[in-house]
């Protein structure tokens, strides 16, 4: 979502030379999407112009000539709508619905503590409340609708959620003069990945039922409201201190219709969680990528590390076909893959039996059992995340422990396993010049990290094609506009003012915000709940006084761990 900042396509996501027949189709996939289409997905109730014109675009018949997708500044609302600026609230209209923005030097940053693909993601004090924050900045440029279209998407789709176990999104700020938007959410203090990651940390049976049962219930929700998160990843399941797991960054999701046929790009999910049916090139699916996803999430806690990290689609799909077996004729008649694809079906060499009972034999007969059904490469056979709910392996002994019973961890982060690894980067880099081996300390990272590269992210080549329709409309250097993302971490200023802009250039700063200063909490972007002063004080506890005596640490060792 938002405008996009991306980097060339590596070699490495290159599928060229591949040792399988398979290759000949997921070259035929890429060629697929090389093309910047639109999807027809739905999206029809955002119900502003641009978005109508958006229709128009899929409906053309092939061979008209595709409508600039630059915005006409000329045919845009310049009427400012609730205090939003024209261009988000022409796009983003019903999601907008009852909320005024929040201004951009109401929020101070503290630290920069994720970063993705669309955005920076920044711990912020609130100052209106005191309450600890973290601000999604979306960079997305106005003359663009398809950034737009995105972005809109994700704001619509968080508004439509509501479950303890889905991030909720507090309130957006704006920021006219550098056409970014903050989104706002609640402050949470780990990732899966992060905890996943730790050299430290492992998890009971006990624990990491609790973790799936909220992940799957999460997932419950999405689905009973008709959205496919799309991108289930350990960085995406965001934890807070109170053990709770909120799925997190819905920048990839969609809305969907059980009961319609309707076509949705494959090209979603980050690699080492994405089913084999988006690899296939299926374009009609359903709940059940999701739940593939959740598979991979249970095998990576209990094996205690990413269990199918592969690097580029076809050793994907080789990973899946030695660990789930070689597709069935059963299962090539079932699936619907484009017409286009059908010539060429996927048919390894040699052929796979199936071995996730043999590989995870020291897991217990529950969680086997549910991974082999979320796993099932059959997409029906994987059921719903109601039905995975109600499955033994949350009834047995141990129960799921409580949330609130797991143990605390320092913050931990994706983004701090990447400072971790950078680190041991460096040590090697001085050791080598000391002319000293590193060889040690080389191998102990690698046996602990195994997060996804930037090439085994599905994000990035949607991304690339996100890029290539902005930088195609728009030849100028991103630079040029706006600040480069390094620049985006200054400390200790009001959100808006970490840039070189004065005050007064800030839309709603202080003058204009005055005019919403008598109006109720709520009325402003989200309902922001006031905090006494003592949770602000016990949150500043929290987060300064990180000394590892203060945590308390799980070292109990889980069942063996297992890569295939
Ligand atoms: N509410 C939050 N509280 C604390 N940290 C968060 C929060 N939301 C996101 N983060 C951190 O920021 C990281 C990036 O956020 P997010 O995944 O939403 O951005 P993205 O640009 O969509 O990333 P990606 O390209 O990896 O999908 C997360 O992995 C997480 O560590």
């Amino acid at each position: 979502m938002g405008c996009v900042l991306g980097r060339p396509v590596s070699s490495s996501d290159s599928v060229s030379g591949s040792r399988h027949q398979i290759s000949t189709s997921l070259e035929s996939n890429r060629k697929e999407v090389k093309e910047p289409r639109i999807e027809p997905e739905t999206i029809s109730s955002i119900v502003v112009p641009v978005v109508a014109e958006v229709k128009e675009e899929n409906e053309k018949p092939k061979g008209e000539s595709k409508r600039s997708n630059k915005a006409d500044p000329k045919r845009s609302n310049p009427q400012v709508v609730a205090g939003w600026p024209s261009w988000l609230s022409e796009i983003c209209g019903e999601a907008l619905n009852g909320w005024l923005p929040r201004k951009a030097d109401s929020f101070e940053k503290i630290e920069k503590i994720g970063s993705g693909t669309y955005s920076n993601v920044y711990k912020a004090k609130d100052l209106l409340t005191g309450k600890i924050v973290a601000l999604k900045k979306v960079r997305c440029d106005v003359m663009e609708k398809e950034s737009l279209r995105f972005m809109a998407r994700e704001i619509l789709i968080l508004r439509r959620l509501d479950h303890p176990n889905v991030i909720k999104l507090e309130g957006l700020v704006t920021s006219r003069m550098s056409n970014s938007l903050y989104l706002v959410f609640r402050y949470m203090h780990h990732d899966l990945a992060g905890l996943v990651a730790s050299p430290d940390i492992t998890f009971t049976e006990q624990q990491v039922k609790c973790y799936m049962k909220q992940l799957l219930s999460g997932l419950e929700h999405c689905h009973s409201r008709g959205v496919l998160h799309r991108d289930i990843k350990g960085s995406n399941l965001l934890i807070d201190d109170e053990g709770v797991l909120q799925i997190g960054d819905f920048g990839l999701a969609t809305f969907f219709d059980p009961r319609k046929r309707q076509q949705m790009t494959n090209r979603v999910v980050t690699l080492w969680y994405r089913a084999p049916e988006l690899l296939h090139g299926v374009v009609e699916y359903s709940v059940g990528i999701d739940l593939w996803s959740a598979g991979c999430i249970l095998g990576e806690l209990l094996a205690g590390r990413p269990i199918m990290p592969g690097r580029t689609e076809v050793e994907q799909l080789h990973r899946i076909y030695k660990l789930c077996g070689s597709p069935s004729e059963e299962y090539w008649r079932r699936i619907k893959l484009p017409s286009s694809h059908k010539h060429a079906q996927h048919k390894p060499l040699p052929q796979y039996k199936r071995r996730v009972r043999e590989v995870y034999k020291d897991f217990s007969p529950e969680a086997l059992s549910l991974i082999d059904t979320l796993l099932a490469l059959d997409p029906a056979e994987r059921k719903t995340a109601t039905a995975a709910l109600m499955s033994d392996f949350f009834t047995t002994e141990p129960l799921p422990c409580q949330p609130i019973d797991l143990p605390k961890y320092p913050p931990t982060k994706e983004i701090d396993a990447k400072r971790r690894d950078e680190g041991y980067r460096r040590v090697r880099e001085n050791r080598k010049a000391k002319g000293e081996s590193g060889r040690r300390t080389r191998t102990r990272e690698r046996a602990h990290r195994a997060m996804p590269v930037p090439e085994a992210n599905a994000e990035i080549q949607s991304n690339i094609d996100r890029m290539r329709m902005i930088t195609h409309a728009n030849a100028k250097s991103k630079s040029e506009k706006f600040p480069p993302p390094h620049q985006d971490g200054l400390l200790g200023y009001p959100v808006g003012l970490s840039r070189r802009f004065e005050p007064s250039e800030i839309p709603f700063s202080s003058t204009s915000f005055s005019s919403y200063s008598n109006e109720p909490l709520q009325m402003w972007s989200g309902p922001l709940v006031p905090v006494e002063v003592s949770d602000i004080a016990a949150e500043t506890r929290r987060n300064g006084g990180c000394s590892s005596s203060s945590w308390r640490m799980d070292v109990k060792v889980k069942g063996k761990r297992a890569i295939v």
